[in-house]
Protein backbone atom coordinates (compact mmCIF):
# COMPACT_ATOMS: atom_id res chain seq x y z
CA UNK A 1 0.00 0.00 0.00
CA UNK A 2 0.89 3.38 -0.74
CA UNK A 3 0.10 6.15 1.25
CA UNK A 4 0.71 9.70 0.35
CA UNK A 5 0.62 12.21 3.53
CA UNK A 6 0.50 15.49 4.01
CA UNK A 7 -0.46 16.29 0.36
CA UNK A 8 -0.93 20.64 0.05
CA UNK A 9 -3.28 19.76 -2.70
CA UNK A 10 -4.63 16.62 -4.62
CA UNK A 11 -7.25 17.58 -7.55
CA UNK A 12 -8.86 14.85 -8.34
CA UNK A 13 -10.67 13.46 -12.09
CA UNK A 14 -14.10 15.54 -11.09
CA UNK A 15 -11.53 18.59 -10.76
CA UNK A 16 -12.50 19.04 -7.04
CA UNK A 17 -9.70 20.14 -5.16
CA UNK A 18 -8.94 19.28 -1.50
CA UNK A 19 -6.09 20.67 0.83
CA UNK A 20 -3.69 18.92 3.22
CA UNK A 21 -5.05 15.65 2.95
CA UNK A 22 -3.68 11.68 2.97
CA UNK A 23 -4.46 9.91 -0.09
CA UNK A 24 -4.11 5.89 0.71
CA UNK A 25 -3.54 3.79 -2.85
CA UNK A 26 -4.34 -0.05 -2.59
CA UNK A 27 -3.82 -2.58 -4.93
CA UNK A 28 -6.02 -5.05 -4.81
CA UNK A 29 -7.70 -8.03 -6.86
CA UNK A 30 -10.26 -6.05 -8.48
CA UNK A 31 -8.36 -3.12 -9.51
CA UNK A 32 -6.95 -0.05 -7.59
CA UNK A 33 -8.61 1.58 -4.41
CA UNK A 34 -7.59 4.80 -3.27
CA UNK A 35 -8.79 6.90 0.08
CA UNK A 36 -8.52 10.39 0.44
CA UNK A 37 -8.79 12.16 3.96
CA UNK A 38 -6.58 13.44 7.01
CA UNK A 39 -5.23 11.26 9.36
CA UNK A 40 -5.36 7.98 7.48
CA UNK A 41 -2.95 5.85 9.25
CA UNK A 42 -4.79 6.50 12.49
CA UNK A 43 -8.41 6.39 11.03
CA UNK A 44 -7.82 3.46 9.01
CA UNK A 45 -5.82 1.61 11.69
CA UNK A 46 -2.38 1.34 9.15
CA UNK A 47 0.56 -0.49 10.06
CA UNK A 48 3.25 1.81 9.18
CA UNK A 49 5.69 -1.57 8.26
CA UNK A 50 2.99 -2.29 4.98
CA UNK A 51 2.94 1.37 3.42
CA UNK A 52 5.20 2.90 1.28
CA UNK A 53 5.21 6.54 2.87
CA UNK A 54 5.57 9.37 0.18
CA UNK A 55 6.01 12.84 1.85
CA UNK A 56 3.21 15.13 0.21
CA UNK A 57 4.40 18.24 2.04
CA UNK A 58 5.05 21.29 -0.45
CA UNK A 59 3.01 19.15 -3.81
CA UNK A 60 -0.07 18.95 -5.93
CA UNK A 61 -1.45 15.18 -6.57
CA UNK A 62 -3.83 15.37 -9.87
CA UNK A 63 -4.02 12.44 -12.15
CA UNK A 64 -2.36 10.52 -14.82
CA UNK A 65 -1.68 12.58 -17.76
CA UNK A 66 -3.55 10.70 -20.63
CA UNK A 67 -1.72 11.33 -24.13
CA UNK A 68 -4.28 10.27 -26.76
CA UNK A 69 -2.80 10.45 -29.70
CA UNK A 70 1.30 9.77 -30.13
CA UNK A 71 3.75 7.41 -32.11
CA UNK A 72 5.91 6.90 -29.20
CA UNK A 73 9.06 5.54 -30.94
CA UNK A 74 9.43 8.96 -32.99
CA UNK A 75 11.56 9.95 -30.59
CA UNK A 76 14.20 8.61 -32.43
CA UNK A 77 13.13 11.50 -34.98
CA UNK A 78 13.44 14.43 -32.81
CA UNK A 79 14.47 17.15 -34.64
CA UNK A 80 15.26 15.17 -37.66
CA UNK A 81 12.93 17.75 -40.12
CA UNK A 82 11.90 20.59 -38.69
CA UNK A 83 9.96 23.91 -40.35
CA UNK A 84 8.24 21.91 -42.89
CA UNK A 85 4.39 20.99 -43.84
CA UNK A 86 3.12 17.77 -43.07
CA UNK A 87 2.83 16.60 -46.76
CA UNK A 88 6.42 17.60 -47.51
CA UNK A 89 7.35 16.16 -44.06
CA UNK A 90 5.71 13.10 -44.23
CA UNK A 91 7.14 12.16 -48.00
CA UNK A 92 10.65 13.61 -48.33
CA UNK A 93 11.87 12.88 -44.50
CA UNK A 94 10.07 10.94 -42.12
CA UNK A 95 8.80 8.26 -44.49
CA UNK A 96 12.49 7.68 -46.16
CA UNK A 97 13.81 7.49 -42.51
CA UNK A 98 11.42 5.17 -41.21
CA UNK A 99 11.80 2.73 -44.07
CA UNK A 100 15.51 2.13 -42.16
CA UNK A 101 13.92 1.36 -38.42
CA UNK A 102 14.25 -2.00 -37.41
CA UNK A 103 11.98 -3.75 -34.58
CA UNK A 104 15.14 -3.04 -32.28
CA UNK A 105 14.97 0.25 -32.96
CA UNK A 106 11.13 0.93 -32.32
CA UNK A 107 11.89 -1.04 -28.66
CA UNK A 108 14.72 1.45 -28.09
CA UNK A 109 12.49 4.65 -29.27
CA UNK A 110 9.49 3.22 -27.28
CA UNK A 111 11.80 3.26 -24.38
CA UNK A 112 13.13 6.65 -24.98
CA UNK A 113 9.40 7.71 -25.39
CA UNK A 114 8.20 5.86 -22.55
CA UNK A 115 10.71 7.19 -19.91
CA UNK A 116 9.94 10.55 -21.42
CA UNK A 117 6.84 10.30 -20.96
CA UNK A 118 6.65 9.17 -17.23
CA UNK A 119 9.15 12.09 -16.69
CA UNK A 120 6.15 14.54 -17.52
CA UNK A 121 3.81 12.71 -15.34
CA UNK A 122 1.73 11.01 -18.64
CA UNK A 123 0.67 7.30 -17.62
CA UNK A 124 -1.44 6.09 -20.23
CA UNK A 125 -1.33 6.89 -23.88
CA UNK A 126 -2.85 5.71 -27.06
CA UNK A 127 -0.18 4.63 -30.01
CA UNK A 128 0.12 4.35 -33.62
CA UNK A 129 3.32 2.79 -34.99
CA UNK A 130 5.12 -0.52 -36.87
CA UNK A 131 6.69 -3.10 -34.96
CA UNK A 132 3.98 -2.99 -32.46
CA UNK A 133 4.93 -5.39 -30.18
CA UNK A 134 7.75 -3.61 -29.52
CA UNK A 135 6.16 -0.50 -28.52
CA UNK A 136 3.56 -3.07 -26.31
CA UNK A 137 6.84 -4.68 -25.12
CA UNK A 138 8.64 -1.31 -23.90
CA UNK A 139 5.38 -0.02 -22.58
CA UNK A 140 5.08 -2.60 -19.95
CA UNK A 141 9.10 -2.82 -19.29
CA UNK A 142 7.85 0.66 -17.91
CA UNK A 143 4.39 -0.24 -16.24
CA UNK A 144 2.55 2.62 -18.22
CA UNK A 145 -0.75 1.92 -19.91
CA UNK A 146 -1.29 2.29 -23.09
CA UNK A 147 -3.48 1.10 -26.11
CA UNK A 148 -0.90 0.16 -28.68
CA UNK A 149 -2.67 0.32 -32.21
CA UNK A 150 -1.04 -1.52 -35.02
CA UNK A 151 -0.67 0.59 -38.26
CA UNK A 152 -2.02 -0.10 -41.85
CA UNK A 153 -1.14 1.23 -44.52
CA UNK A 154 -2.00 0.05 -48.29
CA UNK A 155 1.56 0.55 -49.90
CA UNK A 156 2.89 -1.54 -46.84
CA UNK A 157 4.84 -0.46 -44.21
CA UNK A 158 8.26 -0.88 -42.68
CA UNK A 159 7.02 -3.83 -40.79
CA UNK A 160 5.48 -5.78 -44.02
CA UNK A 161 4.92 -4.66 -47.41
CA UNK A 162 1.67 -6.31 -47.85
CA UNK A 163 -1.34 -5.18 -47.09
CA UNK A 164 -2.98 -8.36 -46.75
CA UNK A 165 -0.63 -10.01 -44.47
CA UNK A 166 -0.56 -6.66 -43.00
CA UNK A 167 -4.34 -6.96 -41.55
CA UNK A 168 -3.90 -10.63 -40.18
CA UNK A 169 -0.58 -9.11 -38.27
CA UNK A 170 -2.80 -6.85 -37.08
CA UNK A 171 -5.46 -9.12 -35.91
CA UNK A 172 -2.74 -11.76 -34.59
CA UNK A 173 -1.28 -8.57 -32.82
CA UNK A 174 -4.88 -7.87 -31.11
CA UNK A 175 -5.28 -11.76 -30.22
CA UNK A 176 -1.76 -11.80 -28.15
CA UNK A 177 -2.56 -8.84 -25.84
CA UNK A 178 -6.23 -8.85 -25.70
CA UNK A 179 -6.26 -9.99 -22.25
CA UNK A 180 -3.40 -7.91 -21.50
CA UNK A 181 -3.31 -5.83 -18.03
CA UNK A 182 -1.32 -3.38 -19.62
CA UNK A 183 -1.93 -3.13 -22.88
CA UNK A 184 -5.34 -2.74 -24.86
CA UNK A 185 -4.50 -3.40 -28.86
CA UNK A 186 -6.38 -1.90 -31.46
CA UNK A 187 -6.12 -1.45 -35.07
CA UNK A 188 -4.93 1.57 -37.06
CA UNK A 189 -5.80 2.25 -40.55
CA UNK A 190 -3.57 5.22 -41.07
CA UNK A 191 -5.32 7.99 -42.59
CA UNK A 192 -7.86 8.31 -45.47
CA UNK A 193 -4.99 9.03 -48.12
CA UNK A 194 -3.34 6.05 -47.30
CA UNK A 195 -5.70 3.35 -46.88
CA UNK A 196 -8.48 2.61 -49.17
CA UNK A 197 -12.17 1.60 -48.84
CA UNK A 198 -11.62 -1.73 -48.08
CA UNK A 199 -8.88 -1.14 -45.81
CA UNK A 200 -10.67 1.08 -43.38
CA UNK A 201 -13.83 -1.59 -44.03
CA UNK A 202 -11.25 -4.65 -42.93
CA UNK A 203 -10.39 -2.71 -40.11
CA UNK A 204 -12.91 -1.79 -38.86
CA UNK A 205 -14.56 -5.28 -38.99
CA UNK A 206 -11.69 -6.73 -36.86
CA UNK A 207 -11.89 -3.29 -34.47
CA UNK A 208 -15.85 -4.63 -33.91
CA UNK A 209 -14.89 -8.47 -33.59
CA UNK A 210 -12.68 -7.78 -31.45
CA UNK A 211 -14.04 -5.04 -29.30
CA UNK A 212 -11.23 -2.75 -29.93
CA UNK A 213 -10.54 0.96 -30.74
CA UNK A 214 -9.77 2.47 -34.71
CA UNK A 215 -7.41 4.65 -34.54
CA UNK A 216 -7.13 7.10 -37.23
CA UNK A 217 -5.48 10.24 -38.79
CA UNK A 218 -8.62 12.21 -40.15
CA UNK A 219 -8.66 16.14 -41.31
CA UNK A 220 -5.02 16.90 -40.50
CA UNK A 221 -4.76 19.44 -43.42
CA UNK A 222 -6.05 21.26 -46.13
CA UNK A 223 -4.53 19.67 -48.68
CA UNK A 224 -6.22 16.38 -47.65
CA UNK A 225 -10.01 17.88 -47.18
CA UNK A 226 -9.05 19.57 -50.73
CA UNK A 227 -7.37 16.37 -52.12
CA UNK A 228 -10.42 14.02 -50.97
CA UNK A 229 -12.91 16.01 -52.64
CA UNK A 230 -11.10 16.11 -56.05
CA UNK A 231 -11.22 12.69 -55.99
CA UNK A 232 -14.53 11.59 -54.87
CA UNK A 233 -16.30 14.66 -54.03
CA UNK A 234 -16.50 14.13 -49.94
CA UNK A 235 -14.68 15.54 -47.33
CA UNK A 236 -12.36 12.98 -45.07
CA UNK A 237 -15.64 12.63 -42.70
CA UNK A 238 -18.37 12.71 -44.72
CA UNK A 239 -16.87 9.58 -46.78
CA UNK A 240 -15.60 7.68 -43.62
CA UNK A 241 -19.32 7.63 -42.45
CA UNK A 242 -20.78 6.89 -45.96
CA UNK A 243 -18.39 3.90 -45.61
CA UNK A 244 -19.91 2.92 -42.39
CA UNK A 245 -16.55 3.85 -40.25
CA UNK A 246 -17.59 6.38 -37.64
CA UNK A 247 -18.89 4.93 -34.99
CA UNK A 248 -18.18 4.77 -31.58
CA UNK A 249 -15.03 2.56 -31.11
CA UNK A 250 -13.23 4.91 -33.80
CA UNK A 251 -10.67 7.46 -32.02
CA UNK A 252 -9.84 10.49 -34.50
CA UNK A 253 -6.80 12.50 -34.46
CA UNK A 254 -6.49 16.16 -35.53
CA UNK A 255 -9.84 16.70 -37.13
CA UNK A 256 -9.02 20.15 -37.56
CA UNK A 257 -10.65 20.97 -41.23
CA UNK A 258 -14.18 19.85 -40.26
CA UNK A 259 -17.05 21.85 -41.19
CA UNK A 260 -20.31 22.69 -38.77
CA UNK A 261 -21.81 19.83 -40.63
CA UNK A 262 -18.98 17.06 -39.72
CA UNK A 263 -19.10 18.06 -36.03
CA UNK A 264 -22.09 16.90 -36.15
CA UNK A 265 -21.25 13.87 -37.72
CA UNK A 266 -18.99 13.36 -35.15
CA UNK A 267 -21.17 14.13 -32.34
CA UNK A 268 -23.61 11.38 -33.90
CA UNK A 269 -21.20 8.58 -34.31
CA UNK A 270 -19.84 9.12 -30.90
CA UNK A 271 -16.13 9.29 -32.14
CA UNK A 272 -13.74 10.57 -30.54
CA UNK A 273 -11.00 12.99 -31.19
CA UNK A 274 -7.74 13.63 -29.94
CA UNK A 275 -6.47 17.18 -30.59
CA UNK A 276 -3.25 18.06 -30.91
CA UNK A 277 -2.80 21.18 -31.05
CA UNK A 278 1.14 21.73 -30.98
CA UNK A 279 1.99 19.43 -34.02
CA UNK A 280 -0.92 21.29 -35.77
CA UNK A 281 0.64 24.39 -35.24
CA UNK A 282 4.13 23.36 -36.14
CA UNK A 283 3.21 21.86 -39.24
CA UNK A 284 1.05 24.43 -40.70
CA UNK A 285 -1.53 21.90 -40.80
CA UNK A 286 -3.58 25.49 -41.29
CA UNK A 287 -7.09 26.46 -39.45
CA UNK A 288 -7.40 25.48 -35.84
CA UNK A 289 -9.86 22.61 -34.57
CA UNK A 290 -13.06 23.56 -33.83
CA UNK A 291 -13.17 22.93 -30.45
CA UNK A 292 -16.07 25.33 -29.23
CA UNK A 293 -18.57 23.58 -31.99
CA UNK A 294 -17.53 19.96 -30.67
CA UNK A 295 -17.77 20.57 -27.48
CA UNK A 296 -21.27 22.31 -27.78
CA UNK A 297 -22.37 19.31 -29.99
CA UNK A 298 -21.18 17.08 -27.09
CA UNK A 299 -18.13 15.06 -28.53
CA UNK A 300 -15.87 13.53 -26.83
CA UNK A 301 -12.55 15.51 -27.33
CA UNK A 302 -9.18 14.40 -25.90
CA UNK A 303 -5.52 15.92 -25.94
CA UNK A 304 -2.04 14.00 -27.83
CA UNK A 305 0.89 15.42 -28.43
CA UNK A 306 1.07 13.21 -31.81
CA UNK A 307 4.58 12.08 -32.34
CA UNK A 308 7.98 13.65 -31.40
CA UNK A 309 9.12 14.52 -34.94
CA UNK A 310 6.23 16.82 -35.25
CA UNK A 311 6.13 18.56 -31.57
CA UNK A 312 9.47 18.07 -30.20
CA UNK A 313 8.71 16.13 -27.37
CA UNK A 314 5.89 14.37 -25.09
CA UNK A 315 5.07 17.53 -22.53
CA UNK A 316 1.68 17.06 -21.73
CA UNK A 317 1.47 20.11 -19.41
CA UNK A 318 3.16 22.16 -22.06
CA UNK A 319 -0.06 20.80 -24.53
CA UNK A 320 -2.75 21.87 -22.04
CA UNK A 321 -1.64 25.52 -21.80
CA UNK A 322 -0.90 25.69 -25.70
CA UNK A 323 -4.14 24.77 -26.60
CA UNK A 324 -5.67 26.60 -23.62
CA UNK A 325 -4.39 29.82 -25.75
CA UNK A 326 -4.59 28.86 -28.67
CA UNK A 327 -8.14 28.45 -28.54
CA UNK A 328 -8.79 32.12 -26.78
CA UNK A 329 -6.53 33.62 -29.56
CA UNK A 330 -8.19 32.05 -32.05
CA UNK A 331 -11.73 32.76 -30.98
CA UNK A 332 -10.71 36.77 -29.20
CA UNK A 333 -12.11 35.00 -26.32
CA UNK A 334 -10.41 34.69 -22.74
CA UNK A 335 -13.18 32.64 -21.69
CA UNK A 336 -12.77 29.69 -24.14
CA UNK A 337 -10.29 26.88 -23.44
CA UNK A 338 -10.50 27.60 -19.56
CA UNK A 339 -8.79 25.53 -16.59
CA UNK A 340 -11.15 23.01 -15.96
CA UNK A 341 -12.15 22.56 -20.02
CA UNK A 342 -8.45 21.70 -20.93
CA UNK A 343 -7.89 19.70 -17.24
CA UNK A 344 -10.52 17.51 -18.21
CA UNK A 345 -9.38 17.05 -21.75
CA UNK A 346 -6.04 16.13 -20.65
CA UNK A 347 -7.11 13.10 -17.94
CA UNK A 348 -9.95 11.60 -19.94
CA UNK A 349 -8.87 8.41 -20.09
CA UNK A 350 -12.59 7.15 -20.22
CA UNK A 351 -12.37 7.56 -24.26
CA UNK A 352 -9.60 4.62 -24.43
CA UNK A 353 -11.43 2.33 -21.86
CA UNK A 354 -8.96 2.62 -19.57
CA UNK A 355 -9.80 3.66 -15.93
CA UNK A 356 -7.10 6.94 -14.62
CA UNK A 357 -6.46 5.74 -10.90
CA UNK A 358 -3.05 6.96 -11.47
CA UNK A 359 -1.68 10.07 -9.52
CA UNK A 360 1.26 12.48 -10.30
CA UNK A 361 2.79 14.98 -7.95
CA UNK A 362 3.83 17.83 -8.56
CA UNK A 363 6.50 19.83 -6.99
CA UNK A 364 5.33 23.14 -5.74
CA UNK A 365 8.73 24.26 -4.19
CA UNK A 366 9.80 26.45 -7.14
CA UNK A 367 9.87 30.00 -7.81
CA UNK A 368 7.38 29.74 -10.82
CA UNK A 369 4.44 27.81 -8.70
CA UNK A 370 4.47 30.30 -6.37
CA UNK A 371 2.59 31.90 -4.61
CA UNK A 372 -0.68 29.64 -4.99
CA UNK A 373 -4.02 31.26 -5.81
CA UNK A 374 -5.82 28.55 -7.63
CA UNK A 375 -3.52 25.18 -7.67
CA UNK A 376 -5.41 24.59 -10.80
CA UNK A 377 -4.57 27.51 -12.70
CA UNK A 378 -0.60 26.64 -11.13
CA UNK A 379 -0.62 23.63 -13.39
CA UNK A 380 -2.37 24.36 -16.41
CA UNK A 381 -0.27 28.23 -16.80
CA UNK A 382 2.72 28.08 -15.11
CA UNK A 383 4.52 24.30 -14.55
CA UNK A 384 5.38 22.13 -17.45
CA UNK A 385 6.68 18.56 -17.50
CA UNK A 386 9.82 18.81 -15.81
CA UNK A 387 7.82 19.82 -12.49
CA UNK A 388 6.80 16.50 -12.23
CA UNK A 389 7.94 15.08 -8.96
CA UNK A 390 6.15 11.49 -8.52
CA UNK A 391 4.07 9.36 -10.81
CA UNK A 392 2.54 6.46 -9.47
CA UNK A 393 0.61 4.42 -11.83
CA UNK A 394 -1.25 1.28 -11.77
CA UNK A 395 -0.31 1.41 -7.74
CA UNK A 396 3.50 0.91 -8.16
CA UNK A 397 5.78 3.71 -7.47
CA UNK A 398 7.19 4.28 -11.04
CA UNK A 399 9.21 7.62 -10.23
CA UNK A 400 9.92 9.85 -6.94
CA UNK A 401 11.09 12.89 -6.74
CA UNK A 402 12.24 12.65 -9.80
CA UNK A 403 14.24 9.27 -10.19
CA UNK A 404 13.08 6.67 -11.91
CA UNK A 405 11.71 3.49 -9.76
CA UNK A 406 11.00 1.06 -12.66
CA UNK A 407 14.66 0.93 -14.73
CA UNK A 408 17.88 0.77 -13.07
CA UNK A 409 19.34 4.12 -14.14
CA UNK A 410 22.05 2.93 -15.15
CA UNK A 411 20.50 1.72 -18.06
CA UNK A 412 19.98 5.61 -19.04
CA UNK A 413 23.57 5.74 -20.48
CA UNK A 414 23.19 2.86 -22.54
CA UNK A 415 19.76 3.92 -23.93
CA UNK A 416 21.21 7.48 -25.08
CA UNK A 417 24.54 5.29 -26.19
CA UNK A 418 21.93 3.10 -28.12
CA UNK A 419 19.64 5.81 -29.70
CA UNK A 420 22.71 7.77 -30.53
CA UNK A 421 23.79 5.33 -32.37
CA UNK A 422 20.39 4.73 -34.20
CA UNK A 423 20.81 8.08 -35.07
CA UNK A 424 23.32 8.07 -37.38
CA UNK A 425 21.76 5.64 -39.91
CA UNK A 426 19.11 8.30 -40.84
CA UNK A 427 19.62 11.42 -43.03
CA UNK A 428 18.06 14.65 -42.59
C1 LIG B 1 2.25 5.67 -38.18
C2 LIG B 1 2.68 6.61 -39.23
O1 LIG B 1 2.09 7.88 -38.99
C3 LIG B 1 3.05 8.86 -39.29
N1 LIG B 1 2.69 10.16 -38.72
C4 LIG B 1 3.22 10.76 -37.66
N2 LIG B 1 2.63 11.94 -37.44
C5 LIG B 1 1.70 12.06 -38.41
C6 LIG B 1 0.77 13.03 -38.72
O2 LIG B 1 0.66 14.17 -38.03
N3 LIG B 1 -0.05 12.85 -39.76
C7 LIG B 1 0.05 11.73 -40.52
N4 LIG B 1 0.94 10.77 -40.27
C8 LIG B 1 1.74 10.93 -39.22
C9 LIG B 1 4.30 8.28 -38.77
O3 LIG B 1 5.43 8.94 -39.23
C10 LIG B 1 4.18 6.86 -39.27
O4 LIG B 1 4.61 6.79 -40.60
ZN1 LIG C 1 -0.08 11.29 -35.73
Amino acid sequence: MILIKNLSYLIDKDLKVYENCDVLIKKEEDGIKKIVGKNLIEKENLNKSDLKIIDGKNKAGMPGLVNTHTHIPMTLLRGIADDMRLEEWLREKIWPNEAKLTKEDVYYGSLLGCLEMLRFGVTIFNDMYFFAEKVAEATKEIGLRGVISFPIIDVGTPECENRDKLIRMAENFIKKYKEDKLIKPAIAPHAPYTCSEETYKECKEIADNYGTLLHTHLSETRYEVVEMENKIGLRPIEYLEKIGVLDNNVIAAHCVWVTKEEVRKLAKHKVKVSHCPISNMKLASGGVMPLIEMLNDGVEITIGTDGVASNNNLDMLEEIKVCSILHKAHRWDATVGDIDTVLKMAFNSDALGIENNDIVLIDLTAPHLRPIHNIKSNIVYSANGNDVDTVIANGEVLMENKRFKCIDEKFLDKLYEKVDKIKEKFSC
